[in-house]
């Protein structure tokens, strides 16, 4: 395993400093960087370019996207930042696998067909902790790269760990607790195309090894395997059989569910294979086999020292004693549905609801976490999805829980907003731990904690007032640039609407000063620059100061889980 575990208590300590690197590779010292001059020498003496190969070249440049073209650069810049990771941190910790609530991400290798496509890398792991690089700017100019070091998550697996390292490190220390009749639960989340199936079923491809033949002399082993898809649940191991989700005096029961009584490992292997090869699959932009539904394997170890279960239960009782295996549907974003005809917008629609309020619950179970006394709602029953899980997640559960969320990342650094929102959900996730809520009241409490989030929230530009921002631009340019005169702060439009009224109509474009100047070309600022005489120099300086401070501000915004930085790429 490339990476592992922090103790909660320990996330905020680890928080790194800011990371803040200025490769400046020129385009002529990346060259160098990259070709030895030895075998340089040694090539034959190339012809020098006719008019047509400049051409060529030209028109080959333009149809690369900008990050294909600054791909040298943005390579350059990233292994800068990884060779510094790897002098600050040289040890993985070990994780607390008591916890109630561990979190995990795991980064896929590079596919042949995205490499094929010119996709490259932009998520890393090391020493436990994932990183996403996600590029700013919309032009080739003024493209910076913004770090996001996660470092709260329990476990952190790379492309080069494999599926028997994931699965020791995570299934094997969860089958005591199970044994000992606590329900353990493993969710793989991520965008589509991500590997969460591909963890999932190589989880369950390694189980029986360690379980038959011994398992059987003491316990029955049952397997249910159901898929839900929006609110219809259908029964993958008997012929699609639509089930219920319902929530009775006993808990959660999935009302229906086959329970296939396996008793060596081959049946178990067969049956698992039946209901994965029932899944409701589709090819996406992303994905030639798409998972469109959440898919759930209950793996119950029933005891036969134990009383006889529950003859009033008609199916599936989630409770102790039980594995959990849960693959959700891949999250896509709207450009990701571009391709998509009717049927498929649709299921992504539907697959989206459900994943939103998985979100919810988690959100709410983290406020629920932080112990201020009130009281707060989680909206388990709004999905079946969440209705299901109810007890895998809920804070007040009668039952013995330990539930793992592996958060899956594709690699490609053009899948950057994708890993970073898939990121910080298990983040948060960890967040409402109540282990990690818990050290955390003890380690911030009172007006400390109060003081310290007021600061971090006043060190974002989006917090300072107009006056302040011109004041820092003014201080950082030395007194050279009158931002005022580049971006006015206007209360009203050309169209005589207000900021609230242009925002109730919905129309775009309407951005506070700062984010209009996070937003804008370095080209374009220092021709604004120019106009009032500052040099390129400075303006560049000054533009890149403030993308820094934009970074800085975040970092201490996200502090708990998230530390952030920029690198600038030239
Ligand atoms: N760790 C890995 N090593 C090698 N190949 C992988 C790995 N993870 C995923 N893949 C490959 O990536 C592709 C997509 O994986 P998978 O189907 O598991 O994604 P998914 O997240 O389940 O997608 P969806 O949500 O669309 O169902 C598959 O071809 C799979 O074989």
């Amino acid at each position: 395993m490339t990476g592992s575990s922090h103790h909660a208590s320990q996330s905020q300590a680890h928080i790194a400093p800011h990371h803040v690197v200025h490769p400046r590779y020129s385009a002529a010292s990346m060259a160098h960087s990259r070709k030895p001059t030895h075998a340089r020498s040694k090539a034959a003496p190339a012809a020098p370019p006719t008019g047509k190969d400049r051409a060529a070249a030209a028109r080959a440049r333009a149809d690369m996207s900008p990050l294909e073209r600054a791909r040298p650069r943005i390579e350059a810049a990233i292994a800068q930042h990884q060779a510094q990771v790897h002098e600050q941190y040289t040890t993985t910790p070990t994780p607390d696998l008591d916890a109630d609530i561990l979190v995990a991400l795991r980064v896929r290798p590079l596919l042949d067909h995205e490499r094929e496509r010119g996709l490259f890398e932009g998520a890393y792991v090391h020493a436990g902790r994932a990183y996403v690089y996600h590029p700013i700017g919309s032009t080739f100019v003024d493209l910076s790269l913004e770090t996001h070091e996660f470092d709260n998550v329990d476990m952190a697996f790379g492309p080069t760990d494999d599926a028997e390292a994931v699965y020791a490190a995570t299934v094997v220390p969860m089958l005591p607790f199970v044994f000992e009749g606590g329900l353990a639960t493993l969710i793989a989340s991520g965008q589509t195309g991500a590997g969460k199936t591909h963890t999932m079923t190589s989880l369950n491809h390694f189980l029986p090894a360690d379980l038959f033949p011994d398992i059987t002399e003491t316990h029955d082993v049952l397997i249910s395997y159901i898929e839900l898809y929006g609110d219809t649940v259908t029964d993958l191991l008997n012929d699609r059989a639509t089930v219920q989700v319902r929530s009775g005096p006993q808990g959660t029961v999935v009302v229906g569910a086959k329970q296939v009584h396996v008793e060596t490992a081959e049946d178990f292997l067969a049956t698992v294979e039946i209901g994965a090869s029932q899944r409701r699959t589709r090819a996406t932009f992303k994905n030639d086999v798409s998972s469109r539904s959440h898919a759930v394997c209950a793996i119950t170890f029933r005891s036969r020292d134990a009383a006889p279960a529950d003859e009033d239960v008609n199916g599936l009782l989630i409770g102790g004693s039980m594995l959990l295996i849960v693959d959700l549907a891949g999250s896509e974003r709207q450009s990701d549905q571009e391709h998509h005809d009717a049927i498929r917008i649709k299921e992504t629609q539907v697959t989206n609801k459900s994943l939103m309020t998985l979100k919810e619950c988690i959100r709410n179970r983290y406020l629920a976490s932080q112990n201020t006394g009130k009281h707060v709602h989680i909206p388990f029953r709004t999905s079946k999805l969440t209705l299901l899980l109810k007890e895998a997640l809920d804070p007040t559960s009668s039952l013995q829980t330990r539930t793992l969320m592996i958060g899956h990342l594709a690699p490609a650094l053009a899948d950057s907003q994708h890993s970073l929102n898939t990121a910080r959900y298990v983040s948060n996730l960890k967040a409402s731990s109540l282990d990690h809520a818990q050290t955390s009241v003890t380690r911030t409490t009172g007006a400390a904690q109060d003081q310290g989030a007021t600061a971090a929230a006043v060190n974002h530009p989006s917090k300072w007032t107009y006056k302040q921002l011109c004041r820092k631009i003014a201080q950082w340019s030395m007194n050279t640039i009158k931002f005022e005169k580049i971006i006015a702060f206007k209360t009203e439009h050309d169209d005589g609407l207000t900021s609230v009224e242009r925002k109730l109509q919905g129309i775009m474009g309407d951005m506070p000063p700062w984010l209009q100047l996070y937003q804008m070309p370095l080209s374009v600022w220092v021709k604004e620059c120019a106009k009032q005489g500052v040099t390129e120099k400075t303006a560049t300086k000054t533009w890149e100061q403030y993308r820094v401070a934009v970074a800085a501000g975040r970092k201490q915004d996200t502090a708990k889980s998230e530390s952030t930085g920029v690198l600038l790429v030239h």
